[in-house]
């Protein structure tokens, strides 16, 4: 670790300690509750909650990895079939717009409308669409950071056959990994399997899931400042409170104490 990077996580943990409150975990059911309640009850639309989802995780991001460190090299955004797949897509957008080369990994693409829009989004602002891996030595070499962006809290494990080789290289590299809302591959309550992926970077969003108490990654964050107080209440989320206009923000491991 380099004595900026020292400097920046001793500031991340003071951070937190004046702003961060008990926050409560949740499990893959009631995360899903909140979820339905949001668009149901509140009639948010998706793409209003995923654009501000993906715009805390490219915030986030840009706290822990500056993008004059990554200096000349790319980042990968790993994009699932899901909406996990989708803040992926809008985290690669603000990470454009915030002079990042993100490039977008995307293997198996959705055919829905919101989709299709993001995507085209995307490759609007020249930001390239892959859809076959690229080699362990490209990746190490070409990019200083990857998003993973492949599954959220509805994973249900094992990863299917497709998603395999692009875990397995997240696991097997040196490049740091930020994971949106659940490190991919890990089961939402129980946590990693054996040879889980072990992101540098969580960003919770809403609230951290159960697996996050098995989070021992550098940086750990909540984004996705949308919940109205009503809903947060009812589900006594005792949500950290984000300072100033922040749409993140850093939460330290030990205080993040269980209140199930
Ligand atoms: N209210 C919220 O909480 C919000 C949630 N958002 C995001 O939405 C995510 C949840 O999205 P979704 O419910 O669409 O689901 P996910 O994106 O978690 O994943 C669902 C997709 O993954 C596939 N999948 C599930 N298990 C798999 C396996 N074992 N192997 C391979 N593929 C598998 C499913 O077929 C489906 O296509 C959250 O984690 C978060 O990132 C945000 O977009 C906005 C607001
Ligand atoms: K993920």
């Amino acid at each position: 670790m380099n004595l900026l990077q020292i400097l920046r996580t001793v500031h991340n943990r003071s951070f937190s300690t004046s702003y961060t409150k008990m926050v409560r975990y949740l499990g893959q059911q009631e995360a899903q509750s909140i979820d339905i309640e949001l668009f149901n009850e509140y009639s948010f639309s998706v793409d209003q909650l995923m654009e501000l989802a993906g715009l805390s995780c490219a915030v986030a991001i840009e706290k822990c990895y500056p993008q004059s460190e990554l200096g000349n090299k790319s980042v990968m955004v790993c994009v699932g079939p899901g909406n996990n797949g989708g803040d992926g897509l809008v985290c690669a957008r603000h990470l454009k717009l915030f002079n990042y080369k993100p490039i977008v990994y995307y293997p198996k693409r959705s055919e829905r409308q919101l989709y299709n829009n993001l995507t085209k989004q995307c490759t609007l602002m020249n930001i390239p669409v892959i859809q076959s891996l690229p080699e362990n030595s490209t990746v190490e070499c070409e990019f200083g950071l990857i998003v993973d962006a492949l599954f959220g809290f509805s994973f249900k494990p094992p990863v299917r056959e497709e998603f395999i080789p692009i875990i397995k290289l997240m696991r097997e590299t040196k490049v740091p990994i930020a994971s949106i809302d659940i490190p991919s591959g890990w089961d939402v309550e129980t946590g990693p399997p054996e040879d889980g992926i072990k992101p540098d970077l969580l960003i919770s969003l809403t609230a951290p899931k159960l697996c996050a108490k098995l989070y021992t990654g550098k940086y750990h964050y909540l984004g996705g400042r949308f919940v109205p107080p009503r809903l947060e209440e009812k589900y006594n989320l005792d949500l950290p409170k984000y300072p100033g206009t922040e749409c993140c923000v850093s939460i330290a491991q030990k205080q993040c104490a269980a209140k199930q």
